[in-house]
């Protein structure tokens, strides 16, 4: 058994015992009705855009500095985040819907919930304390339930960041229409991962189409090596949570889209 199948195992076990409608009775709601959404932000600008997550450990990486979260908000919003990423698993990523909830309440960016979601229950819990975008991997649903995932989120009014790993899981979210698509870096089954990953999935790439390159990027070298694979953004977690400059590091990783080379 993969650590994926040992989460999603437990997200099953969650949904059993009413984890998420207990929270959703537990937490007030938040209306983020005003905020500007992601994908128009992306439309709009011919820089790269970065997803910056606040991460505290994964089952890989368990140096992670402490951060005060309200600092690490306040210093992803003045150095150029497009949106902020936050971790809501409790037992393997030390995340929760709580610390969603802050978020969503502290900033003006949109927030990605990042849980495993293999039900709608999940995305009324992330709608409810005002997330603006969620994560729906493809390696953990069926078409079917994808398609049917997707659609909620979407007539909730949610955008939706499809997760793949590979060129099949790529055909199935293009198939599915997802205008938002992340290529995950990290090998899920052995949790390794190698940047250059993108630029051998999006090799073949849909007008219209948002692609996101995650996990992994530590470097401005590493932007630039995938630079050309046609993203227009990035996702890095790990990275930002250790680095001591963020107002340096932070604005230097936002090169010039490739796609938007010609656009004067
Ligand atoms: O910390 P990193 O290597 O920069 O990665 C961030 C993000 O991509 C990663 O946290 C992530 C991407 N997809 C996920 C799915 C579940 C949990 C975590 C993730």
């Amino acid at each position: 058994m993969t650590i994926l199948d040992e989460i999603v195992e437990y997200k099953k076990h969650l949904l059993d015992e009413n984890y998420y409608e207990q929270k959703l009775e537990a937490l007030d709601k938040v209306d983020v009705q005003h905020k500007t959404s992601f994908l128009s932000r992306v439309k709009n600008d011919h820089q790269l855009n970065i997803i910056a997550e606040l991460k505290a450990k994964s089952p890989t990486v368990s140096d992670i500095p402490k951060r005060d979260m309200a600092t690490q908000i306040k210093l992803y919003e003045q150095h150029g985040a497009s949106a902020i990423s936050i971790l809501t698993d409790e037992k393997y990523f030390d995340g929760s819907y709580e610390r969603l909830q802050i978020l969503t309440t502290k900033t003006t960016l949109p927030v990605l919930c990042k849980d495993f979601i293999i039900d709608k229950r999940q995305i009324d819990l992330a709608y409810h304390v005002g997330a603006s975008i969620v994560l729906l991997i493809v390696n953990i649903l069926t078409k079917e339930e994808l398609k049917s995932l997707y659609d909620y989120a979407i007539s909730k009014g949610l955008e939706v960041l499809v997760e793949v790993h590979d060129k099949a899981e790529l055909a199935v979210a293009h198939e599915i229409d997802a205008a938002l698509i992340g290529v995950n870096n990290r090998d899920l089954k052995r949790f390794v991962t190698d940047v250059k990953h993108t630029n051998e999935i999006l090799k073949s790439i849909k007008p219209g189409v948002t692609y996101i390159s995650e996990s992994g990027i530590r470097t401005l070298e590493d932007v630039e090596s995938i630079i050309d694979s046609g993203i227009d953004g990035a996702l890095i977690g790990e990275s930002l949570m250790k680095h001591p400059n963020l107002e340096v590091f932070l604005p230097s990783l936002r090169l010039k889209k490739q796609g938007d080379q010609h656009v004067h």
